[in-house]
């Protein structure tokens, strides 16, 4: 019979084996960049350099932000993602060469591939390889300026709407206060409901919101959840793909998959077409082409892929546009002057043109589009860009070999609130944007939109839409603070999109005649 002793002694000695395997494990790991002699942060155990984000100590994009700076002086430098090792690229120049000239060295995002839905892992976003690039090209089609031309009047219709509801509920001299997001993220999903799918949705005027309030917790994820996504994501990246875990909340994306599919079947059963994104899809999926030789079976969408990019349009838009329309007028309810300024330019353009918002008159208003520019600037919704390596890649000028399989990441908001390229850069100062400014500085330090062949699909139809918002807004109110904001806001320690935590409330006012 054994003793308890020699039980006692076998079970120490296996504590103390396992603990030093892992702390070699570990330490090996965290002498990568050490190794190749690359800058970096010193790794603490476990974290490696994400324990404020991991324990949601710093906001994601206070977490970027702050590492850039850590990083300054150096044309790149390494840190650590739990065991991941990453590469931060600071030098414009070495930005330009893996977004554009090196592209085919790097066409794909680091994507977790958890064993979920198709209809995540057929989402253009988390697509690689040929398997992306045939995608992009079956879309891009989508988004020429000839469809979104288009799309106008029904942007205007959904601005009508937005207008009308304000009217409605101004009912005082005080003003009606609302918070941003919940507002705008309503307006940005009917407009992209309608002109990507026919349909047609007045969340604003819905009392309970339903279609908008369920689409805005697409990213909501219980802490548990979210805690689990981190550990698989950080330490054990090997076991994700037998984890049924989501960064999106299933539950939405079935419903949304739902709408799709109605609208699907409604158009196929009355035989309507429409000229708008879904058809499309629909015309790619049901392959009218039959007789093109030059189209193979790769050229024809599935049901799950046409459902996977209706949903990722969705809430890809929706997010980010609601996000720049909220910054936007926040910005303006703090810089008055410039308010005013805008509501001039917008005024006298609509006056030359009746009144219209055509797409010509929109290209009159220069600093309409220079005041968006720099709310992307200070609040750009997407804090980062990453790219993977899918070929080994000497970094230019250098003698780094990146592995293929390496992490490169851009550090878009680091580069937005650098003052060597945007001197006093935490002032809302539009002027930066004018084409006189603009040309002193190198492009890749302004990215909100991404760069390259696997930018932003739908950047052309954002502005489109948002300047129509504001424009609409402007015209017929004034923006203030309310007096339960807080300036400057403090960030979502819990989003890895921007967030404000306690919300952006604003209060309009009907203009006088
Ligand atoms: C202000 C609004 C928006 C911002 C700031 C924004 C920002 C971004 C950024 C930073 C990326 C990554 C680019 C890169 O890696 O180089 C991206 C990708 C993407 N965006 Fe947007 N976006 C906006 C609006 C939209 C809209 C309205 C749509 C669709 C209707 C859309 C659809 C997509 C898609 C599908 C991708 C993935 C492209 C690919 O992987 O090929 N975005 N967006």
């Amino acid at each position: 019979m054994i003793s308890k002793e020699t039980i006692f002694m076998y079970t120490a000695s296996a504590i103390v084996v396992l603990f030093t395997v892992v702390y070699l494990y570990y330490k090996n790991i965290y002498s990568y960049w050490k190794k190749l002699g690359v800058y970096h942060l010193e790794p603490t155990f476990f974290f490696g350099n994400a324990k404020d984000r991991v324990l949601f100590k710093k906001s994601f994009h206070e977490f970027h932000r702050d590492l850039y700076f850590k990083f300054k002086g150096h044309r790149y430098a390494g840190y650590y993602l739990g065991r991941r090792a990453s590469l931060v690229i600071l030098d414009p120049d070495i930005i330009k060469c893996i977004m554009i000239k090196d592209f085919n060295h790097f066409t794909d995002r680091q994507t977790m591939k958890f064993r979920t839905s198709e209809y995540i892992s057929e989402m253009l976003i988390n697509l690689k390889g040929s398997k992306w690039k045939r995608m992009r090209g079956q879309l891009t089609p989508a988004f020429t300026s000839g469809k979104l031309r288009t799309m106008e009047h029904l942007v205007d219709i959904c601005c009508n709407n937005m207008s009308d509801f304000l009217n409605e509920n101004i009912k005082s001299e005080q003003g009606y206060e609302l918070e941003m997001k919940d507002f705008f993220g309503k307006f940005t999903l009917d407009v992209i409901a309608t002109c990507a799918f026919g349909v047609e949705s007045n969340s604003l005027k819905d009392e309970n919101g339903g279609f908008a309030s369920r689409v805005s917790k697409f990213a909501s994820l219980s802490i548990m959840k979210r805690l689990s996504l981190y550990i698989v994501l950080l330490f054990m990246p090997g076991i994700a793909r037998f984890v049924p875990l989501s960064f999106f909340n299933m539950e939405v994306i079935h419903f949304l998959a739902n709408v799709i599919k109605e609208a699907k079947k409604f158009r196929q059963s009355t035989g309507q077409k429409r000229n708008d994104f879904l058809q499309l899809l629909l015309d790619s999926e049901t392959d009218l082409d039959k007789n093109d030789k030059n189209k193979s079976k790769d050229d024809v969408l599935t049901e799950a892929q046409v459902v996977a990019q209706s949903v990722l349009f969705l809430i890809a838009g929706f997010e980010t546009s609601s996000t720049l329309l909220t910054f936007t007028c926040y910005e303006l309810a703090i810089n008055q002057t410039i308010q005013v300024k805008l509501r001039e330019e917008i005024c006298s353009v609509l006056k030359r043109y009746n009144g219209k918002c055509s797409y010509e008159a929109m290209q009159e208003m220069p600093l309409l589009d220079m005041v968006l520019m720099e709310t992307l600037r200070m609040h750009p919704p997407v804090a980062q860009l990453e790219r993977v390596s899918t070929q080994d890649y000497t970094l230019p000028d250098s003698n780094l070999l990146l592995k293929k399989g390496m992490t490169v990441q851009i550090p878009v908001i680091g580069l937005h609130y650098d003052p060597e390229y945007y001197p006093d850069p935490y002032k809302f100062e539009p002027n930066r944007f004018s084409p006189d400014e603009k040309a002193k500085r190198s492009h890749y330090v302004f990215l909100p939109f991404g760069t390259g062949p696997r930018n932003c699909i739908g950047l052309r139809f954002a502005l489109m839409s948002t300047k129509r918002g504001m424009v609409h807004l402007l015209k017929d109110f004034s923006i203030n603070l309310s007096s339960q904001m807080t300036v400057p806001y403090e960030y979502s320690k819990h989003s890895m999109l921007l967030k404000a935590k306690d919300g952006i409330r604003l209060s309009f006012n009907k203009l006088s005649e």
